[in-house]
């Protein structure tokens, strides 16, 4: 197994205030796979990314990628390792504001001796007539390919996307998920990918549904759609709808009540 997730529990605060956010939580990931962990909000999805990613520690369990397990490890070949084998997506872009398109994703192949070939990489994110603008001068989507560039080109083993679409409107979304299924295809990277919206987990190998910390359900997806044919804007039409709803019914009680 490629990408081991053994058992991790999390917890935040001491005593009285302690909160167990994570409840043992195990799974495991193949080479060239996508996992998208499912869930509600508050469930535990981003701290778990974290952990895997090195960002946040762990209370008890253990994270391996190809039989390295980051816990055995000193200071310096943790950093060696998450260097190595990990790219991170967030759903805020995180690029240098002063650094050009073409010098965001430079950052990213100082990081390895292997990375890879950045003209290319170029041309697969459709960047290439962008490469001298700075973050300000992008839409939100060439922002977000700006990001993926810059997780990838060191060809990490593995890439962790938190809600990578959750700042985009439903057309670029699609776009950035078509980017992401390019990129694990061409480069052949394992990819655990957090969202809450059950139409994005349709592209991928395995879902993985979290609740309250937990692991409920791991399934193969037998019946996995390729982005470009994902229906986003079903799920975006029913959230406007429920909070248009809400609206509307806060109104009624309002008048009600005054
Ligand atoms: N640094 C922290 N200190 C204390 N509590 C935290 C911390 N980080 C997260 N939590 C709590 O852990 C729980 C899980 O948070 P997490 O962000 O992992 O959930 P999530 O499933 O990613 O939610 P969302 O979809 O809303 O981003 C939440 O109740 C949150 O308040």
């Amino acid at each position: 197994m490629f990408i081991s997730i053994d058992n991790i529990e999390k917890s935040y605060g001491e005593g009285e205030n302690r909160f167990q956010v994570l409840k043992g939580v195990s799974f495991q990931v193949e080479k060239g796979e996508m996992a998208v962990l499912l869930g509600p909000s508050g469930s535990g999805k981003s701290t778990l990314l974290n952990i895997i990613g090195g960002i946040d520690t762990l209370d008890n369990g253990r994270v391996g990628i190809d039989n390295e397990y980051i816990e055995n490890m000193s200071e310096k070949d943790r950093i060696a390792y998450r260097r190595k084998n990990l790219g991170y997506v967030f759903q805020n872009y995180n690029l240098i504001p002063n650094l050009t398109v073409r010098e965001n994703i430079e950052v990213g192949a100082y990081l390895s001796k292997n990375h890879l070939d950045l003209e290319e990489l170029l041309s697969v994110l459709g960047l290439k007539k962008h490469e001298n603008k700075i973050p300000s001068q992008l839409s939100g989507g060439q922002q977000q390919r700006t990001s993926i560039g810059r997780a990838i080109i060191k060809n990490p083993n593995l890439l962790l996307c938190d809600e990578p679409t959750g700042a985009l409107d439903s057309d670029t979304s699609k776009q950035i998920l078509e980017l992401i299924e390019k990129v694990k295809e061409k480069y052949n990277t394992s990819i655990i990918m957090v969202t809450h919206n059950e139409n994005i987990a349709k592209m991928a190998d395995t879902i993985i549904r979290l609740k309250d910390g937990e692991v409920k359900s791991i399934n193969k997806n037998v019946n996995k759609v390729k982005a470009s044919d994902l229906e986003l804007w079903k799920t975006l039409y029913l959230k406007d709808y429920l909070e248009n709803l809400k609206k509307i019914l806060l109104n009624i009680l309002l008048c009600f009540y005054s």
